[in-house]
């Protein structure tokens, strides 16, 4: 899976930019504030979901610019684009092969991973970036969860609404909410498990690289549709006193540990963290490779200065033939060793050229 164009239109520093990248690696080199990261974030739109800054939309047309923004690709079988109308800068606008769609239908066209310096403190932090992390690798493996996680946040919110606001809620309204958080939020759980176990056992089958072994686990809240059900309805007084719901797939967190030192990530080091972040996601975009036959996108923000020359070389022969990679970084020569083939960008100011 490769993008054999992409067009930026208004899209933060970059008035107007067209891309021909080849199908393997994309190297982007240039000063810091040039617009490297904003070209992989342009990418990451091309996904359901924020994107890898989590930015608002609004954020995203170029300031000075008609108000609006586009990013358009074109994939071997459609063309794919996303953006925002000048007079509503908060409305995402999907387009495939040239009709509106919902942005959850560009899963099924293509996947798209980041590793972002932003990203460094994942296992420092709440498990809410965890999660998240676990429901992207997920998604490029069962493109329906994104729809699961929008219907079981769209009841629960509706379901929190009415407990906080309604003296007395009625409970056939609740019912038929829980009844929907039940049956989205078990296939929630179910697939990051799928996920975890698969992922896992490919982690536990490689041999100790230059790239930490993660060992992963779902923590939290497990069961199926049924337990699910019967926990919400239980849990209505106390999710009325708290104001939101306390237990279900929405709390889950993906723990992860160090294999070989059996150390959870939290307390490695931070070059350690980083290692084991990129393990994940080199393994994964194998798994996806193998089970559905189409590599994701790797967009790698900045991942080649931290890693040594020889961990770099080993990332770049790593990464060799599995799909096409993104990777930036303020230094060409960052990039000396990456195999022939590569297409090679300088961004200067907004402005990109080969
Ligand atoms: N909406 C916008 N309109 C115009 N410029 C913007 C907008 N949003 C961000 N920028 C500019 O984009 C630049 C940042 O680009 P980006 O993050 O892609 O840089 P980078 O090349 O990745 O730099 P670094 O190496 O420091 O990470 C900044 O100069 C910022 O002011």
């Amino acid at each position: 899976m490769a993008l054999s164009r992409l067009v930026l239109t208004d899209f933060r520093n970059h008035a107007d930019a067209v891309l021909a990248p080849g199908p393997g690696f994309v190297v982007l080199a240039g000063e810091n504030g040039a617009g490297k990261t904003n070209v992989l974030e342009a990418v990451s739109l091309l996904a359901p979901g924020r994107g890898l800054r989590r930015a608002p939309l609004s954020d995203m047309a170029r300031q000075g610019g008609s108000g609006g923004f586009g990013v358009a690709a074109t994939l071997p079988d459609a063309e794919i684009g996303t953006g925002t109308e000048p007079g509503a800068p908060d409305r995402r606008i999907v387009r495939i092969n040239g009709a509106g769609a919902p942005a959850s239908a560009l899963a099924e066209r293509l996947s798209v991973l980041w590793l972002t310096p932003a990203m460094d403190r994942i296992f420092v932090e709440a498990a809410g970036e965890r999660r998240r992390f676990l429901d992207r690798l997920t998604l490029a493996l069962a493109p329906g969860h994104g729809t699961h996680a929008s219907r079981y946040e769209a009841a629960m919110r509706q379901r929190n609404r009415i407990l906080s606001d309604e003296a007395r809620p009625d409970p056939q309204w609740l019912a038929a909410l829980e009844a929907r958080m039940a049956e989205h939020g078990a296939a929630l759980d179910a697939a990051r498990r799928d996920t975890v176990a698969r992922l896992g056992a490919r982690l536990a089958d490689q041999p100790e690289g230059p790239f930490a072994r993660a060992g992963l686990a779902l923590d939290g809240w497990r069961g199926d549709a049924e337990a699910l059900a019967r926990d919400l309805a239980q849990g209505r007084p106390r999710d009325a006193a708290a104001g939101r719901t306390l237990a279900g797939p929405h709390r889950a967190d993906l723990a992860v540990t160090h294999l070989a030192k059996d150390q959870p990530a939290g307390l490695c080091s931070t070059g350690e963290q980083k290692a084991l972040l990129l393990g994940i996601v080199l393994a994964h975009a194998e798994l996806v490779a193998d089970r559905t036959g189409r590599a994701p996108i790797l967009l790698l923000d900045e991942v080649a200065a931290h890693l040594d020359p020889l961990r770099r070389a080993a990332l770049f022969d790593r990464l060799a033939g599995r799909g096409q990679v993104w990777m930036t970084g303020t230094e060409p020569e960052l990039f000396e060793a990456v195999p022939g083939g590569a297409t090679r960008y300088t961004v200067a100011g907004g402005a990109i050229s080969q």
